[in-house]
């Protein structure tokens, strides 16, 4: 039960009022309960000191039922405090009440209060539905509830808090007149455990369930009346309460989000709860035969009964679900105990033992090792050291901050350059971005990650050699595009420094291969170590995060590692209903492989979050790619999702077109921080920020009918036009709201997705921690590497498969003939009717250097030769008469002697 009442103080110098919510809650309250919810004011003006609060009896034998009503003293007397009339309630005079709000119907409910003193100089504004309430006694209430003007939702609550007669409600209110009331109490009574059904001739029990979503009145009210008692604070738990009570409907939120945007900015913990639980109470039994069969067999998900009934659950219920309602139907639990199969101790058991759960390499996956703070009992090789590993990195990062280490002209550093590709880069990328409000300002983060030269030459452009460190982040230290990076930016940095003897000052290395580190010319002393059972993309709480802790200080690296450890807790050990990972990995699965969702978008609305999906998008991918289970059985259902998402509002104007109205069903994430770093302009702009957010969930949710676009439009519209402006609507999300993006909100949030991509490769079976798929591209990459040199040695290539991208960047102009004649001997295995011809009609032929470079500044492009022609080879399928233009493009090249 959660209720706000006075909390019994007496008020100091002006009117203490209280405002009551009754609950009904079955656990807590065990008995019959009404949400009927009123705001209580007490009039302007009164001195006296209490208020009180008066149950309404609407209640049925046995239990308590009831809204809450405050009068204060001196307006109200006794006789007009209602008085509750089932057994264990008491009857409660303004006194009695001012006291007894904490154990309501004596059953010793706990009840979270708060006290607004209401003081005389309240203003009331007539434009407010609240106000009206306070605008004199009963009489001059009811006479106001008469009037047109008063809006209905205050003449139904004014209305059943005029009840003195202790009648229930339900016999006396007029469902027409006074719905809102009427679905209150019908709402609370359906949801209590035995109560009694409300007469049927009186509603339409279906509309109760819309009763929660008019709680917008007292959300309203709250900030009204704390702010009247000079502090807007006093309104933050009181809304984060009545919120978590009545879980926040999309279109609730969005209603009142100005009023939680303002109690935010106030409040040191957010007033909406930010993430909505699913309440479900029976306990999910597994057997360990199953959890041991998911977790590391790779048996077929489908081979699960669990997995079928849900099957048949989609079946049978297709055509009358609306997402929205999937789990008020009680469906989350259904999908839940379809996973169950997973086993409770849940899902993470194997990884936090050190389960060698990578089977296909052989090893633990033990990323949670890394943030570990003496919780988790892990035996693994390596573990041992990851305490003196962090020490190392606490230890330079300050020497590199503080300045006292320098570089070879005895000159501090100001600028690290963190070169890694993939998880040795995308990570660092995305926190250092993520958490730049903790930076320190004077030192730059440069990351180097492409092959292409551009990169490194254009990155190099804005470094000083005596102030520059290098960070060369690589696993396994093999990586071509890493090392031949690094080499380069070695020989950058030589071509100033001369001495080499001076790289240990401006170099050092993360990886698990020390061997090649010191082959490099790194030495062993300033290599950060790492081990195999850290996985690329989820390496950034390794020695991977350097460049992190240099950016934000150590000090808030290992508060983000805290916060990563509070989510490996909690996936630990929350039980499945409530295990946040679980439970998005469990939606997820639901719309990827029964709805047939292709995609997954993360957007977040956080500008500093710019670069979370592309993160995930190794995260997700990199692991759950895969169509084979664990013991080699080729899949036969939908395995992981796309990710893809920009940040804020830019995604809206966009590709929200084609998420909104499109054809296909995109299922996305929508992530907000609460209050922002930049509260520019009076949070002007976080407040528009933070509306987008939460108006897009809703459209998607609710769309817009064809009846309301018939109604905005007029009969004057063409049909054409009413039909392209409806919404469907019933497009899923999640919304995720945390109260700032601090480091350790960031931990916990990507240990939350991390766990997220866990859970649904134990579900589909297959093995989320080794990326065999990358390897093929990277083999031929290296083959044809060797043939780029010579046109003659090219062989061997399928000619439907040839995308030869690989082009010069040299200073020579010979190379760049001997590698476009490559190129072209590459491309002439074309099959032009073949299914994937890979060429454009903007395809260049190569004449000659002037020629080309005439070209290149007819197409805008400066400085010396332009990328050849194969570099605007894009696979297309090929029409037929472009087959002609092709051959004569590429005969009109002629030097290769192309066919
Ligand atoms: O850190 P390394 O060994 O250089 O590897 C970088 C990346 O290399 C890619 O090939 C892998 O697919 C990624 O998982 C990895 O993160």
């Amino acid at each position: 039960m959660i209720r706000f009442g006075s909390d019994g103080r007496r008020g100091e110098g002006g009117l203490t009022s209280s405002l009551g919510v009754v609950g009904a809650d079955r656990r807590l309250l065990g008995c019959h309960g009404v949400g009927i919810i009123v705001p209580c004011y007490a009039p302007v003006g009164e001195t006296t000191a209490n208020s009180s609060a008066a149950l309404v009896a609407s209640g049925r034998r046995g239990g308590c039922c009831g809204g809450v009503w405050c009068r204060s003293k001196g307006t109200f007397t006794d006789k007009s405090v209602v008085r509750p009339r089932m057994g264990a309630a008491s009857v409660w005079g303004p006194s009695q009440v001012t006291r007894s709000c904490y154990s309501i119907d004596g059953g010793g409910v706990p009840v979270i209060s708060m006290t607004i003193r209401v003081h005389a100089t309240l203003n009331i504004t007539p434009s407010s539905e609240l106000d009206l309430v306070l605008l004199g006694t009963p009489k001059a209430l009811r006479h106001q509830l008469s009037r047109p003007f008063a809006p209905k939702d205050v003449r139904e609550v004014v209305l059943a808090s005029l009840l003195l007669d202790g009648q229930d409600p339900l016999a006396v209110l007029d469902i027409q007149a006074n719905t809102l009331g009427i679905l209150y109490i019908v709402s609370a009574r359906m949801h209590t455990t035995g109560a009694l059904n409300p007469p049927p001739q009186r509603f339409v029990p279906e509309q109760a369930r819309f009763a929660p979503d008019r709680v917008t009145l007292l959300a309203k009210g709250l900030p009204l009346l704390a702010e009247a008692a000079g502090s807007l604070k006093l309104a933050v738990q009181s809304l984060f309460d009545l919120l978590s009570r009545y879980s926040p409907s999309l279109s609730h939120l969005t209603t009142i989000h100005p009023i939680f945007l303002k109690l935010n900015e106030v409040g040191k913990r957010p007033a909406v709860p930010t993430i909505d639980l699913v309440e479900i109470s029976p306990s999910l039994r597994i057997s360990p035969r199953d959890i041991l069969d998911m977790t590391m067999s790779g048996k077929l998900a489908t081979e699960y009964s669990s997995w079928k009934k849900l099957q048949q659950i989609y079946d049978a219920e297709l055509p009358r679900l609306i997402l929205k309602e999937l789990f008020s139907q009680d469906l989350l639990l259904q999908i839940l105990q379809g996973i169950s199969d997973l086993g409770h101790p849940p899902i993470p058991g194997f990884m936090f033992a050190g389960e060698r759960i990578n089977t296909s390499e052989d090893r633990a996956v033990l990323h949670v090792a890394l943030r570990n703070f003496d919780d988790f009992k892990i035996q693994e090789n390596g573990v041992e050291e990851v305490a003196s590993v962090l020490a190392h990195m606490k230890e330079f990062s300050e020497a590199i901050r503080s300045g006292s280490w320098k570089g070879y002209t005895g000159k501090t550093i100001n600028t690290i350059v963190n070169i890694g590709i993939g998880g040795s880069d995308l990570g660092p990328v995305m926190v250092t971005e993520a958490l730049k409000p903790y930076a320190k300002r004077d030192l730059t983060a440069l990351f180097v990650s492409n092959i292409d030269g551009t990169h490194l030459a254009e990155t190099l452009r804005e470094c000083d050699p005596e102030r520059t460190l290098f960070i060369i982040a690589s696993k396994t230290f093999t990586t071509q595009e890493t090392i031949t990076n690094a080499e380069s930016a070695r020989a950058w940095f030589l071509s100033f420094a001369k001495d080499k003897a001076h790289v240990a000052k401006h170099f050092v290395a993360l990886s698990t291969n020390t061997r090649a580190v010191t082959a490099f010319g790194v030495d062993e002393a300033n290599m950060f170590q790492f081990w195999d059972w850290v996985g690329g993309r989820y390496s950034l709480w390794s020695a991977i995060g350097l460049s992190i802790a240099l950016y934000i200080g150590y000090d808030n690296f290992e508060s983000l590692l805290k916060g990563a450890h509070g989510m490996d807790k909690h996936f630990k050990e929350t039980p499945l209903e409530s295990n946040l990972p679980v439970l998005l990995a469990v939606v997820g699965v639901w719309y990827n492989d029964f709805y047939g969702a292709q995609t997954h978008a993360l957007l977040p609305y956080d500008q500093y979050l710019h670069k979370f999906a592309d993160y995930f998008q190794q995260g997700d991918m990199e692991s759950n790619g895969k169509f084979v289970t664990k013991s080699g059985e080729r899949v036969d259902y939908q395995t992981g999702p796309i990710i893809w998402g920009a940040a804020g509002t830019n995604g809206q104007h966009s590709f929200y077109q084609l998420v909104h109205q499109g054809t296909k069903l995109i299922p996305a994430d929508f992530l907000a921080p609460a209050t922002s770093h930049n509260p520019i302009a009076d949070s002007k702009h976080h407040r528009i920020l933070l509306s987008n957010f939460f108006a897009q969930p809703e459209a998607l949710a609710f769309g817009k009918t064809e009846e309301e676009v018939r109604k905005e439009l007029g009969s004057g519209a063409s049909e054409a036009l009413v039909k392209s402006k409806v919404f469907e609507g019933n497009r899923p999300s999640n919304s995720i709201m945390f109260p700032l993006l601090t480091p350790r909100t960031l931990g916990a949030l990507i240990a939350l997705y991390e766990h997220k991509i866990f859970t649904q490769g134990v579900i589909w079976g297959i093995n989320s921690f080794d990326q065999m798929g990358v390897e093929l591209g990277k083999v031929l990459t290296k083959n044809i590497l060797s043939q780029l040199g010579k046109p003659s040695d090219v062989t061997g290539h399928d000619s439907s498969c040839c995308r030869p991208r690989v082009l010069p960047l040299l200073s020579e102009e010979q190379e760049r003939v001997n590698l476009f004649k490559a190129a072209i001997g590459v491309a002439r295995l074309f099959d032009l009717n073949s299914r994937y011809p890979i060429v454009t009609t903007h395809m260049h032929p190569y004449t000659s250097s002037l020629q080309q470079q005439t070209r290149s500044q007819q197409h805008g492009c400066r400085g010396a030769l332009p990328t050849p022609a194969f570099s605007h080879l894009v696979p297309r399928l090929f029409p037929p008469h472009h087959s002609s233009l092709l051959s004569s493009l590429l005969a009109a090249s002629g030097k290769p002697g192309v066919a």
